[in-house]
């Protein structure tokens, strides 16, 4: 019947394994003593598939189902099959530095493990099916805006080579949704919707965080456990020093992924510890956005007042601040405290190291002999960006463009130069530009100093500097558009973001400069941010 859903039977480890909470009310409230709790979608109205991602599914061995029917139906939450066994998960988590409680899975509920053709479990998600124990005020919907952007920057992450959780289908619900932090303040109804999202396991930080807030020391320690065995087998047999290690091996994967998000201008905007994947992927597509004038003080989260903390350039400090509380809740599991401590310093070594290596590829430098120059380079770039407010992608793209014509001459030609400049940044004023142009001098020096062809170097500066991202107000217009039924720029994104090195030139017009317009409009941002 479930065709072609139940193809593969659902198993669940999770809910196996841990310790459940077997009752099926969910009205919110605490749970103390559990991992997660048994949970039941509530149906909608009218489920219809909106959007599919053929890899993912392809990787699960499913096919696209008809845009009604049981399979979507399924993925909606409207059908439960008798091998699923939907759980919402208990969590806590530091939100915006204070500790915030019992957070949970509010709006997420996983529906059990599919086995992927490569012989992995993967766990099923979907967001916005309804309330859980964990929903606090909250009514456990999300609304299509929110999910249009959770589906298409999930999918575009992964094609760029981030550390990401994946989105199988986007399904419109057929309900209303009314959310009350609408940009202009009103309360208004919207078109609901249901993300199902993939990933090994959607465990976080703040999984940990709840138990060791709880003193619930053996529900701790069966979790991080079951973490190992499952998903860090490498590492053998839990013990004491195991947990150190595996503290480590978690450290350097934020790292690997904070790297990633760095070198291709992505911002967060709520990195929450219970926001923090325990296998190092990027989670929860909220109010994220991507930078486009280079400003590490930018953030796309309107309710990140003053402080900033969740800002570009504050996340690599941020990240390790959420590895510090994780490391914390894990005190209870280790013989001396100083071991998590020396761990936590595996973060700082990875991140540095990855952020280097791959600066240095988007710059298409890679002679080991001028390591000091490379180092003087890199660190005096972000504040030349900042300074000619250079549309970040758009500068590495247009630099790869322009390697060979700077190798070639001895002196760069102003041509090349001006072209560049007026091509990337989003300031007219020459003096702004100054500090840019200094560098772009230094760049040209050191480049010449590289043996490849320069055609070579070009190539291999493509394949690094993405020409594509989901620029914040492309994520709007599919948006408003999906509102209304056309689907148009939807598929037109998922498409093209699928190969963002690809030059692709019948899309030019999707990796343009941002337009004043969208700058002016009260924010893709803004709209990003009520869910
Ligand atoms: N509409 C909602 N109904 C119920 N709970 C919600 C809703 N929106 C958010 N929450 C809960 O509030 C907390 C923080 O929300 P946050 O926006 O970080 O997560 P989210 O986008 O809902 O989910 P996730 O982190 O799973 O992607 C989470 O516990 C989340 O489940």
């Amino acid at each position: 019947m479930l065709q072609p859903l139940d193809k593969a039977l659902f198993q669940n480890s999770f809910v196996e394994q841990m310790r459940g909470e077997a009752s099926m009310d969910q009205s919110p409230r605490q749970v103390p003593g559990y991992h997660y709790s048994r949970v039941l979608p509530t149906p909608v109205a009218d489920p219809q598939l909106l959007a599919w991602s053929e890899e993912v599914a392809a990787f699960l061995g499913l096919e696209r189902p008809p845009e009604r029917g049981p399979a979507v139906d399924a993925l909606a939450g409207n059908l439960v099959t008798e091998t699923m066994k939907p759980f919402a998960a208990r969590y806590g988590g530091h939100q915006f530095g204070n500790w915030a409680g019992q957070l949970g899975d509010g709006r997420a509920m996983s529906l059990g493990e599919l086995m992927a053709t490569d012989g992995t479990p993967w766990e099923i998600q979907l967001k916005g099916a309804g309330p859980t124990p964990y929903s606090r005020r909250a009514d456990g919907r999300a609304v299509l805006r929110s999910s249009v952007r959770e589906f298409l920057c999930s999918e575009a992450m992964h094609h760029l080579g981030v550390p990401t959780t994946r989105a199988l289908s986007l399904v419109r619900t057929g309900d209303e949704v009314v959310r009350d932090m609408f940009y202009d303040g009103n309360a208004r109804p919207e078109p609901g919707a249901v993300v199902a999202r993939v990933a090994p396991t959607f465990v976080r930080f703040g999984n940990f965080q709840i138990l060791a807030a709880h003193g619930e020391k053996d529900n701790l320690q069966a979790l991080a456990d079951y973490v190992i065995r499952r998903y860090y087998p490498e590492l053998g047999a839990p013990s004491p020093a195991v947990y150190v290690q595996w503290l480590e091996e978690v450290c350097r994967r934020t790292a690997v992924m904070i790297a990633h998000w760095q070198s291709v201008g992505f911002v967060h905007g709520v990195m929450n510890t219970d926001n923090m994947s325990i296998l190092g992927l990027t989670i929860d597509y909220g109010p994220y956005g991507w930078l486009e004038p280079y400003d590490p003080d930018w953030t796309p989260n309107t309710t990140d007042f003053g402080g900033r903390r969740y800002a570009f350039g504050q996340q690599p400090r941020v990240a390790l601040w959420n590895l510090m509380m994780l490391a914390q809740a894990l005190i209870p599991l280790v013989e001396d405290v100083q071991t998590l401590r020396a761990a936590l310093d595996q973060y700082v070594a990875t991140l540095n190291e990855t952020q280097h290596r791959l600066m240095l590829r988007k710059l298409g430098l890679t002679a080991q002999t001028a390591a000091e120059e490379d180092a003087a380079l890199l660190g005096a770039l972000p504040e030349a960006l900042a300074e000619a407010e250079a549309d970040m992608t758009l500068f590495f793209r247009h630099l790869s463009h322009a390697t060979p014509s700077l190798i070639s001459h001895p002196a760069i030609e102003e041509a090349v130069l001006q072209e560049l400049l007026e091509a990337v940044s989003y300031m007219d004023a020459p003096e702004k530009h100054q500090k840019l142009r200094q560098w772009l001098g230094q760049y040209a020096a050191r480049l010449r100093q590289e043996t490849a062809a320069p055609e070579e170097i070009r190539a291999g500066m493509l394949a690094a500097n993405p020409k594509y991202v989901l620029r914040n107000y492309l994520a709007q217009q599919a948006i408003e558009a999906a509102e209304t039924g056309d689907l148009t720029l939807l598929n037109r994104l998922m498409l093209v973001l699928k190969t963002p090195f690809d030059e692709q030139p019948e899309h030019d017009e999707l990796a343009a400069k941002r337009p004043d317009w969208a700058r002016e409009k009260p924010g893709s941002a803004t709209l990003s941010c009520s869910s």
